[in-house]
């Protein structure tokens, strides 16, 4: 008897975006990513990553294509509409209020979120459990946090919506290297709890020791979707060059 199919956690078919009157930037890119997985995308400066992952949160219009969250097409919502929809999405700056504290940040990040599935005091304590070091110290400002931590918290607060999927743009740009391992950690935690992951990073080497999937990204396209484990220095290094070149 053959297993019945599973449905991915995220599929995306044909997705082309870009922005005003330009060109496309991300030129027509398919995926289908199984559920509780890692799946790193990783390219070149300027290759459409930040782009790509805009694009699926719904900052950016998609030109065509489809985005479908567990089979529900998303593609026609707005960026709140995706989270309650199970798609949370954490930017790479500015992703937690400074001037406000640990528990003022969590409290806001429920704030409109009336209605998911699965959203409480039983999700708030399964998330404070993956993050003690910010469920230690409620008080603190968010704008006294280490790097790191913010990036703690900007999960959590993006956990706190029960999400199917957690969309990561470079959670390790600007940190220490002590910094970025404990991000990585933490992003195997956020998998291990049950949470599909799409993580948009620079650091590549990173990226590759928690991922269980790549995807390359070179000018837009898909030029490299692989095991983690199935992917060279050597392979990586052709196909960043060959954009170079
Ligand atoms: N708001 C914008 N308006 C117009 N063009 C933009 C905008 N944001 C990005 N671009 C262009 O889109 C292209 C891809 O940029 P994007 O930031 O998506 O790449 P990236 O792979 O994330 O790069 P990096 O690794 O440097 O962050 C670049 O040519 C960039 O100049």
């Amino acid at each position: 008897m053959s297993m019945p199919p599973v449905t991915p956690a995220l599929s995306v078919q044909g997705l082309r975006a870009g922005y005003g009157n330009g060109g496309d930037i991300v030129c027509g890119i398919d995926i289908d990513q199984a559920p509780e997985t890692v799946l790193a995308v990783i390219g070149p400066n300027g290759s459409g990553k930040s782009t790509f992952v805009k694009t699926l949160a719904g900052l950016l219009r998609p030109r065509a294509g489809i985005i479908a969250v567990t089979g529900r097409d998303v593609t026609a919502l707005s960026p709140a509409r995706r989270v309650m929809a199970g798609l949370a999405y954490v930017p790479q700056e500015a992703n937690v209020f400074g001037n406000l504290t640990i528990r003022e940040n969590l409290k806001l990040a429920t704030e409109f979120l009336r209605g998911r599935p699965g959203v409480g005091p039983a999700q708030r304590e399964l998330v404070m459990a993956l993050f003690p070091e910010i469920a230690a110290r409620p008080k603190l400002l968010a704008g006294n946090l280490s790097g790191g931590q913010r990036q703690m918290l900007a999960f959590a607060c993006a956990l706190l919506a029960n999400p199917e999927v957690l969309l990561l743009d470079e959670p390790s740009a600007g940190l220490s290297p002590k910094f970025v391992g404990e991000t990585m950690e933490a992003v195997v935690r956020v998998r291990e709890s049950g949470v599909t992951v799409l993580l948009v990073e620079q650091n590549v080497a990173a990226a590759l020791r928690i991922a269980d999937e790549v995807m390359v990204l070179v000018a837009g396209r898909k030029s490299l979707r692989a095991p983690a484990k199935d992917i060279s220095n050597a392979d990586l290094a052709d196909l960043f060059f060959a954009k170079a070149g």
